[in-house]
């Protein structure tokens, strides 16, 4: 039933959303596929260089006549009509972002919220950027204002799209900028539909612009458009290198949200109830396609035994299956090629001597499309491959250490730092090991609860810079320094 209702909401072409309207473009289509059967859903344009300077000459139009000099109040309030949008809205949209990306229902319901809340929540902080004053008496009083900059790339990945773009949208929108976003290919629906819902919001055409289409043409195209200062790209790390290489010609300036292959440290002395159920929520929620995602167990030896075995009696008891059902727990991976990629790593347990301890395989009777069971890896080491690469599905590898100290050179052995999660009671060591581990977020005896206002992002090849609250305010706006003379102060003489 679900199902057939989210079937019923797909268009039946998913095409640009530019200068306030769905446009029409002779280019190319690509298929959306559905990941329960990996049959065609619709047809997606495939945007090239022209549509790209098409919408920017929409975005770069609504920055200089109406959005930049808008008062910042009058933006919060498109911004709150974009939220309410979203939460009338609600169940369509996780219906769609259920159909397009196999993610259980319940938990787009849950996405869907924090996508209304990216909204609320720099709808509410957009009056409240703020400059800094200097003041230089007798002669000067200098100060700092924070401007808007232009035209913003938002490039995007197909993992709980919807959430990641808003999170982008509204703090490029509350800071004045005008954007151009370019959602992943295997995930086009929950954008088409939010562009509808902006077009209901009444936004000034141009202002907010959706170029779809694969990434080295649109995205590549957004990325070396000579005029399109800001990209902020969520992805993975080696696509972030290339755009950082292509942007270069023009100086773009970056956001980078990249890989990860986050550390959970339980010690022995952790409430290891607790540990487990935040273990199991932040790998195989999500169908384990989470950037912050726990891949990475470490688990002290003496409690190690037991914690794995209660770890994979409840690994072989997740639900695997149809996404609509209100049960299901893990839905099927996003992709053929992505399956295949998950796939690949888990066949490396003869070559690199892990144990495949639960799951591995496509679960009984789910024949069609890219499903996969809860898997859990153990007798894995630092330096093997599943242990140092991201898997980006429902993989997670056990790690044994000896002590705090080995616990740190473990969780410091990848090139990626972007969460870290610490099991312990002892608070001391927790905080010392917090500051030791190389990532740019710790969470203490937690799952990864968010807190908008806090600096989001990795450290290494994790990424470069942050999102959240003010942080994203420095990314989308420019600082200015005007000082001004007082008096007529003497001016040094030359000449
Ligand atoms: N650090 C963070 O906050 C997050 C990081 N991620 C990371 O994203 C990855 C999964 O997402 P994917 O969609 O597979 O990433 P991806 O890097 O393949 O694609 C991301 C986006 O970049 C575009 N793109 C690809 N090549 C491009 C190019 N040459 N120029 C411009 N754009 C290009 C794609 O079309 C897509 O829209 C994982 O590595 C995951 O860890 C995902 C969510 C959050
Ligand atoms: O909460 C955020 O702002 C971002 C979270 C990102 C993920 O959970 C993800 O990409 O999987």
């Amino acid at each position: 039933m679900t199902r057939q209702s989210a079937l019923a909401l797909v268009p039946p072409q998913v095409r640009h959303f530019i200068q306030g309207e769905f446009v029409e473009t002779a280019e190319s289509v690509f298929d959306d596929l559905d990941p329960t059967s990996n049959e065609p859903l619709t047809h997606v344009a495939a945007g090239d260089r022209e549509t790209v300077d098409r919408a920017f000459q929409a975005a770069h139009t609504a920055f200089d006549r109406v959005w930049r000099d808008m008062p910042p109040k009058e933006r919060a309030r498109y911004l709150h009509r974009i939220a309410d949008g979203i939460l009338a809205d609600k169940e369509a949209l996780a219906l769609l972002e259920t159909l397009d990306t196999g993610i259980p229902i319940r938990q787009t319901r849950g996405q869907v919220e924090r996508a209304a809340e990216n909204f609320r929540f720099f709808a509410e902080m957009a009056p409240h950027i703020t400059g800094e004053s200097y003041p230089m008496p007798p002669h000067f009083h200098n100060y700092a204002i924070r401007q808007p900059v232009g035209v913003a790339g938002l490039i995007t990945p197909w993992n709980t799209p919807l959430m990641l773009e808003t999170w982008k949208i509204a703090p490029c929108l509350a800071a004045g900028d005008t954007a151009i976003l370019k959602p992943a290919e295997w995930s086009p629906l929950t954008a088409d539909r939010l562009a509808r819902i902006i077009q209901s919001a009444d936004l000034p055409a141009g202002v907010f612009n959706v170029v779809h289409g694969l990434g080295e043409s649109a995205g590549a195209g957004l990325v070396s458009h000579p005029q399109v200062p800001l990209i902020s790209f969520t992805g993975e790390t080696t696509t972030g290198q290339e755009i950082m290489r292509n942007g270069a010609t023009h100086l773009k300036r970056f956001s980078m949200e990249l890989g990860g292959k986050s550390p959970v440290i339980v010690f022995e002395d952790a409430d290891l109830e607790r540990a487990l159920d935040a273990t199991l929520f932040g790998m195989f929620t999500l169908n384990g396609e989470r950037c912050t995602a726990g891949s990475r167990l470490l688990v002290q030896e003496t409690i190690a035994e037991e914690f794995t075995r209660r770890l994979a009696d409840r690994i072989r008891r997740i639900r695997v299956g149809d996404p609509f059902e209100e049960t299901t727990e893990l839905g099927p991976l996003i992709h053929p090629a992505h399956w295949e990629r998950v796939m690949g790593y888990i066949q490396l347990a003869d070559s690199e001597g892990f144990e495949v301890a639960v799951g591995g395989r496509r679960p009984a009777g789910l024949d069609q499309g890219n499903y996969l069971e809860a898997t859990l890896l153990t007798g894995v080491t630092p330096s093997m491959r599943v242990a140092t690469e991201e898997i980006f599905g429902p993989v997670l590898t056990v790690l044994r250490f000896h002590d705090e100290a080995e616990a740190v050179q473990i969780a410091n052995a990848v090139r990626y730092g972007l969460a870290a999660y610490i099991w312990t009671r002892d608070m001391a060591r927790a905080t010392r090991v917090s500051q030791q581990v190389e990532s740019g977020m710790v969470w203490l005896n937690s799952q990864n609860v968010r807190d908008l206002r806090t600096p989001f992002g990795g450290s290494k090849w994790s990424g470069i810079g942050r999102e959240g609250g003010e942080f994203s305010f420095e990314f989308y706006t420019e600082w200015k320094t005007v000082h001004v003379a007082l008096g007529t102060h003497g001016i040094p003489r030359v000449g």
